[in-house]
């Protein structure tokens, strides 16, 4: 039985957890309101604060663009990761980073050493058509992704048979890829002419230490 049917199962019949049932062996978890307002809220404003947001540049088609959002990357030492081209050495986790991470690792019995942390500061920031599959990752990663503040849509797409799937992430909301979801799925957060306040969101990974 695989990691996230378990964490299915342990989660019982809680209509928070929606399974989406995808096919070729592609796991995709969605738990609504992992976290509740309240304690949403509180994590929303320390993360803010606390955690060392930074602008970067990546080289795509030969110039150097301003990612659109702010970036952040947490984790152990020994987790390195490559990233859009840049090599992110992980600071060391702070103390509700590390805490999120465990309840979030009890609720995949999955052991994560990182997570990426992006803040995207209006609907002008985004995430661009992706898939989670770096080599770094190893195959069929599991990758916990947390919301926090503003809610925004997360847009899958088959890379074959071009299904969609629009799922609107809101504050406190876990959303759990796992199986082949990154070799036959790619996700992005588009950009949106309405109003939106800033949200964060975190990955929670496991890189491979070779
Ligand atoms: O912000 C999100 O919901 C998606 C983040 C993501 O896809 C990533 O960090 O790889
Ligand atoms: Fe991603």
């Amino acid at each position: 039985m695989s990691k996230l049917r378990q964490a299915e199962i342990n989660f019982g019949l809680d209509s928070r957890l929606i399974d989406f049932n995808l096919a070729d062996g592609v796991e995709l978890i969605l738990i609504r309101e992992f976290y509740g307002h309240v304690e949403s809220d509180q994590l929303f404003a320390k993360l803010l604060s606390d955690l060392q947001w930074q602008e970067e540049d990546i080289f795509i088609f030969g110039k150097w663009v301003k990612v659109p959002r702010l970036m952040c990357w947490y984790g152990d030492r020994e987790a390195y990761y490559e990233y859009s081209g840049v090599n992110h050495q992980p600071r060391p986790w702070t103390s509700e980073l590390h805490a999120i991470k465990e309840k979030v690792e009890q609720q995949c019995h999955c052991a994560f050493n990182s997570v990426l942390a992006n803040l995207y500061r209006d609907g002008k920031d985004s995430m661009g058509c992706h898939a989670d599959d770096e080599r770094e990752l190893g195959v069929n990663p599991t990758i916990a992704s947390l919301s926090l503040g503003e809610g925004r849509l997360f847009k899958m797409h088959h890379k074959k048979s071009k299904q969609s799937l629009n799922i609107t992430l809101q504050h406190g909301d876990l959303l759990v890829m796992g199986g082949m979801c990154q070799r036959y799925w790619v996700h992005s957060v588009p950009k949106t002419k309405a109003h939106k306040t800033q949200r964060i969101n975190l990955t929670f990974r496991k890189i491979q230490i070779s």
